[in-house]
C-alpha cells in the first residue's frame, strides 16, 4: 500500500481503539509495516494489486469511534466489518467516499445519530447490517442503490417513513423494533410481518393494521387552454346535451340494479321461510372489520342459518361479572374491529350496546370435539387467579369455536417491550413485577390443572395483557393444545420419553423462560432467523454477558447481579423444560417456576 493509505489506516485504527492504543500494538497496524505484506490483523488484500480489500475486526472490544474520513483514503476497501464491538458516536458522512464499498457490517455497537445521506451515493453496496445500535432519524434514500441485497437495521431508533427500496432485488430486510411510521411499502410478497414488528407507527396489510385513508387531494384543475375559453355557444349546447344523456343512462342503470337486488333479497327470504338451511361463508368474520370502519353496525360470524336460531342458547356465559346478559345476537349486531390474525385464529374487538368492550377470539383448526371443548372451558372457569384473565363466555358449534374476553386497553407485554419507546419507560421494577406475577400465576394454574392436563399451550408476551391498574394478566389460558412445532422444539432439546401431558406443561415453562429473556434483553424472540435463546447463549459464552441486557435497563442502573440471576432463571426454565425427562414431579415443576421468579 502506498504511504498515504498506510498513515490513514493507522489513524483509522487508533480512533477505533479509543484508549487502548498501547495494548493493541501486536495487531501489526503501524506505518513501519505494510498491511498486505505484513498481514495486519483483520486485513485482507487483493492478491494482484496488493491493496487493502477487506477489513474485518469483529468482537475485538473496540471502544472508540469510526473515522470514515481516514478509512476511505484506502479507496480499494470493499468490505468493512466491525460487528459486536463497543464503537460509539456517529457514522460520519465521509463514509460516502468509500465508493468501492460493497459490504458494510456495523451491527452490535453503540452507534448513534442518523445514517448519513451520503450512503445513498455508495452505489456498489450490496449488504448493509446496522442492527442493534442506537441509530436514529430518517433513513437516507437507499432505494437509489439498485444492487442492494440486504438491509438489516432492527433494534435501533430509526424513524420516519420506510423508503421504497427495490424489494424485487432485496434478499434480506429487517427494520423491526424501530420508530418507523406510515404505510409499509409493497414488499412484493418477499418479506413477512417479522421484518416490520415493533414499530407502532407502521400500518398496512402485513401487520393487519389498516392505514387511515389518506385524504385524497383533488387534482388541481388543468389550466384552461386559451382556445377552450373561446368555445362557441353551439359547442356548449352539444356538451350539455351529452351530459344529460349520460345522466339518464346512469339513472336507468342504478334503478335496474336496485330492482334486481331487491328481487334477489325477496327470493332469499322466501327460501328461508321454506326452512331451507343456507350456509354463510366461513370467511365472513373478516368482514367485521370493514363493517366497523364504514360505520355499519351489523356484523356476522359464520354460523349456518340452521344454527342461528339456537345460537343464543349455544353461547355459554361463564362466571365473570363482565357482560352478564350477553347474547349471541349482541355479538352479531355490535360493531367489530379485527385486532389480529394469529397462528391459531383471529381476534376481534367488539363494542357492545351498553359500551362494554370485549374481544372475541375465533379459534382456527382445533380438532377438539364440542363436548371436550365445553368441558375444558367450564373447568378453566372454576380455576381463578387474579393474574389470569378469565373468559367471559364461549360459543361452540361444528363450524365455530369462539371465546369472549374483556378488552384490556393497556395492551400487551409485547407492546411494552417492542412498541414505541416514546411512552413511559418499562423500568426494571415493572419488569420484575411482571416476571413474578407470571411465574406465580403459572405455578398456580399448573398445580390446579395438572390432573386435567390443561396447560396454557401458547404462552408469549402477546398473551400477557395489562389491566387498568397496569397489572399483568395471562390471557388465553388453555386455548391451545401444544402444537407440532412446539413438540419438535422439545424433541430437539433431547426430551426423552414423550408424554404429551407433561410436555404441555414443560412447553409453558420453556415459554416462560423466553419471556424472562425478552424482559431482560428487550429483544424479539425470533428476529431475522435468529433465535433469542441461541443469541443469549452465544453472547454469554463469549463472556460478554452485560451485552445481552436491554440498554434501557443498563442506563437506568438496574442491578447487574439481579439481572444475571434472572438470566440464569430464564435459561434454567428453558432447560427444566427440555431436561425434565419422562416424569417431572410437581415439586420439579414448582422449583422451575420459582427459580424463574
Ligand atoms: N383481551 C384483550 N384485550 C386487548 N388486547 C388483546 C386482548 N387479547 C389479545 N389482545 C391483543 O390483540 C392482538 C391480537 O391477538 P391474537 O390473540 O390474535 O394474537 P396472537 O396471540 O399472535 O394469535 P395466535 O395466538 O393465534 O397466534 C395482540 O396484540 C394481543 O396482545
Amino acid at each position: 500500500e502506498d504511504e498515504q493509505v498506510k498513515a490513514a489506516l493507522v489513524q483509522f485504527i487508533e480512533k477505533l481503539w479509543g484508549g487502548n492504543a498501547q495494548r493493541n500494538q501486536s495487531w501489526g497496524w503501524n506505518v513501519g509495516s505494510d498491511p498486505c505484506n505484513d498481514q495486519w490483523l483483520g486485513v485482507t488484500c487483493d492478491s494482484r494489486s496488493k491493496t487493502v480489500r477487506k477489513i474485518v475486526l469483529n468482537k475485538l472490544n473496540l471502544a472508540g469511534t469510526l473515522d470514515a474520513g481516514s478509512l476511505c483514503v484506502a479507496a480499494s476497501v470493499s468490505h468493512l466489518s466491525l460487528e459486536g464491538n463497543n464503537i460509539y458516536g456517529s457514522l460520519p458522512g465521509e463514509i460516502g467516499n468509500c465508493t468501492n464499498l460493497t459490504h458494510l457490517y456495523l451491527s452490535g455497537n453503540r452507534f448513534t445519530g442518523s445514517l448519513p445521506e451520503s450512503m445513498s451515493r455508495l452505489s456498489n453496496l450490496k449488504r448493509i447490517y446496522v442492527s442493534n445500535n442506537g441509530f436514529s432519524g430518517q433513513l437516507p434514500n437507499l432505494s437509489r442503490i439498485s444492487g442492494l441485497l440486504s438491509f438489516i437495521a432492527e433494534n435501533n431508533e430509526l424513524s420516519g417513513a420506510i423508503p421504497s427500496f427495490d424489494f424485487s432485488n432485496l434478499q434480506e430486510f429487517n427494520v423491526s423494533n424501530n420508530n418507523f411510521s406510515g404505510p409499509i411499502p409493497d414488499v412484493q410478497g418477499k418479506f413477512s410481518a417479522d421484518s416490520f414488528l415493533g414499530n407502532v407507527g407502521l400500518c398496512g396489510e402485513l401487520l393487519s393494521n389498516a392505514c387511515p385513508p389518506s385524504s385524497p387531494t383533488p387534482p388541481a384543475p388543468a389550466p384552461a387552454p386559451k382556445e377552450k375559453l373561446k368555445e362557441s355557444s353551439t359547442d356548449r349546447t352539444l356538451m350539455y346535451s351529452g351530459y344529460a344523456i349520460l345522466g339518464l343512462v346512469v339513472v336507468v342503470f342504478v334503478a335496474f340494479k336496485v330492482g334486481s337486488k331487491m328481487r334477489s333479497k325477496e327470493e332469499k327470504l322466501g327460501e328461508k321461510k321454506k326452512g331451507r338451511a343456507v350456509s354463510t361463508s366461513s370467511d365472513k368474520p373478516s368482514g367485521i372489520s370493514s363493517d366497523y370502519k364504514t360505520g355499519t353496525t351489523r356484523s356476522e360470524y359464520s354460523i349456518t342459518s340452521a344454527e342461528s336460531g339456537m345460537a343464543s342458547s349455544m353461547l355459554v356465559l361463564l362466571t365473570s361479572p363482565v357482560a352478564k346478559r350477553l347474547r349471541f345476537e349482541d355479538l352479531l349486531r355490535a360493531p367489530a374491529e379485527l385486532l389480529g390474525r394469529g397462528k391459531h385464529g383471529s381476534l376481534y374487538k367488539v363494542i357492545l350496546d351498553d359500551g362494554t368492550i370485549v374481544v372475541v377470539k375465533r379459534i382456527k383448526d382445533w380438532s377438539i370435539s364440542k363436548d371436550n371443548f365445553k368441558k375444558r372451558m367450564q373447568r378453566l372457569d372454576q380455576v381463578k387467579h387474579p393474574k389470569v384473565l378469565p373468559a367471559v363466555a364461549f360459543y361452540c358449534s361444528n363450524q365455530e369455536k369462539l371465546l369472549v374476553y374483556e378488552y384490556q386497553q393497556n395492551g400487551s407485554l409485547f407492546n411494552l417491550l417492542h412498541g414505541s419507546r416514546h411512552g413511559r419507560p418499562f423500568d426494571w421494577g415493572s419488569r420484575l413485577n411482571a416476571a413474578g406475577s407470571i411465574a406465580e400465576a403459572l405455578q398456580f394454574m399448573h398445580e390446579e390443572l395438572w390432573e386435567d392436563g390443561i396447560a396454557h399451550g401458547n404462552l408469549k408476551s402477546l398473551n400477557i395483557l395489562f389491566n387498568n391498574a397496569m397489572e399483568p394478566q395471562i390471557s388465553e389460558y388453555g386455548l391451545m393444545l401444544v402444537d407440532n412445532e412446539d413438540r419438535s422444539l422439545l424433541s430437539k432439546t433431547n426430551l426423552a420419553g414423550y408424554v404429551q401431558k407433561q410436555n404441555s406443561f414443560n412447553v409453558d415453562i420453556h415459554s416462560f423462560g423466553l419471556i424472562l429473556l425478552e424482559l431482560l434483553t428487550g429483544k424479539l424472540v425470533h428476529s431475522n432467523g435468529i433465535d433469542l435463546t441461541n443469541w443469549v447463549q452465544s453472547v454469554v459464552r463469549e463472556e460478554w454477558t452485560v451485552e445481552v441486557f436491554d440498554r434501557v435497563l443498563v442506563s437506568e442502573g438496574a442491578s447487574e447481579e439481579r439481572m444475571v440471576n434472572m438470566l440464569q432463571g430464564g435459561s434454567s426454565a428453558g432447560c427444566e423444560a427440555s431436561g425434565a425427562g419422562t416424569s417431572p414431579t410437581r415439586g420439579h415443576r414448582e422449583a422451575a417456576t420459582r427459580r424463574g421468579a
